[in-house]
């Protein structure tokens, strides 16, 4: 037991634990021109799951489903309104400073780096803030700065810096301290591809190296198929589903989308032996193929290639929006 009664976290023990989660605020809103009326909004209304130590699990949601309000009780900036959370056998509202030297947080609109300092500044006030001894702080500083390609950026001020730039340095930010738990709130939101595939692969090297844990929010479904076995999606405070990515398609009755850039204007294109593909449009040279999401791309990708002169090939995904609005309208039609 710890000094508070509660339970050191043992191995076996889910590392991230939640029962019955809420959060609930109370706020004014105009009812009227003189009237305001007091409203609650359950933000969080009874969310339950365990990660276990290592898992890399995405959590998504519409707007305003209720994921940084669960990623904030999460860090103990928010305290729940109900419910029990623990990390790590902590209580994040009650020890945040015994937390923070185990968990990192990126935000992906918000830096915490120092807007007029060079990168390399706000390092140092980590390694001080976090009382990270020299070696290891060196030996973390190092290792990022290879993994991110920051070398050249350490002496620029961050307000100089482009998003992509500046997102891996929020990353190795968080991570100078060497934490067990990685919160990413949108971390490749407006990156282009090469920097978004650049994040990816630091992350998913970072799990797969350091067995670093790592939960995950994005509007990116590309972001959740290359990284994470695992997928919660939350509507309106609560869990709607808590599975495999494969799954989520499947749940949500998916189709992902073929966009096929043609050398020359044609009829749209036939596609014996690839069932369940189907031209959707045709803009001049370009033709959309629908295919279900539970499919692999590559077997239509070398049957069109096969066939038809092309210029260029590209896979889109069903937006999160989309995947849960199928999932509603399942289950009210079940
Ligand atoms: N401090 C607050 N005071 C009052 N209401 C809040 C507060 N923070 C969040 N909410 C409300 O709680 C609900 C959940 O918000 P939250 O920010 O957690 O959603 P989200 O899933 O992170 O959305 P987004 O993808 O837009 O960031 C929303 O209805 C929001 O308006």
């Amino acid at each position: 037991m710890g000094d508070d009664g509660t339970r050191e976290w043992a191995a076996g023990d889910g590392f991230i634990e939640l029962d019955g989660l809420e959060k609930v605020f109370d706020v004014r809103r105009r009812a009227g021109r003189f009237r305001r009326e007091r409203q609650r909004v359950r933000a969080v209304d009874g969310i339950s799951f365990r990660v276990a130590r290592g898992e890399m699990v995405g959590y998504i949601g519409p707007n305003g489903a209720g994921k940084s309000t669960t990623i904030k009780m999460l860090t103990g900036i928010l305290t729940p309104s109900g419910g029990r959370v623990r990390i790590a056998g902590i209580d994040p509202a009650r020890e945040r400073t015994r937390l923070a030297s185990r968990i990192g947080v990126v935000f992906g609109q918000r830096t915490m780096l120092w807007w007029d300092l060079p990168l390399i500044d706000s390092y140092r006030l980590a390694h001080r803030m976090y009382r990270v001894p020299d070696a290891r702080f060196r030996a973390n500083l190092d290792r990022c700065v290879e993994l991110l390609d920051l070398g050249d950026l350490l002496k620029v001020p961050v307000r100089q810096l482009s998003l992509g730039q500046r997102m891996r340095g929020d990353i190795a930010a968080a991570l100078l301290h060497d934490p067990d738990v990685l919160y990413l709130d949108e971390p490749t939101i407006g990156l282009d591809v090469i920097s978004k595939t650049r994040v990816r692969e630091f992350l998913r090297e970072l799990n797969r190296d350091r067995g670093t844990t790592v939960l995950l929010t994005t509007h990116d479904l590309q972001d959740i198929e290359q990284l994470c076995g695992r997928v919660m999606v939350i509507d309106h405070g609560r869990l709607l589903y808590d599975g495999t990515t494969a799954g989520l398609h499947e749940a949500g009755g998916g189709e992902r989308t073929l966009v096929v850039d043609l050398e020359r204007e044609t009829p749209p294109l036939e596609l014996p032996g690839a069932p369940g593909a189907r031209v959707v449009r045709v803009e001049g040279t370009r033709q959309y193929l629908a295919f279900p999401a539970t499919q692999s791309a590559a077997p239509l990708v070398a049957r069109v290639a096969a066939a038809y002169p092309l210029v260029d090939l590209s896979v889109r995904e069903p937006d999160i929006e989309s995947v849960i609005a199928r999932m509603y309208g399942e289950r009210a039609g079940a």
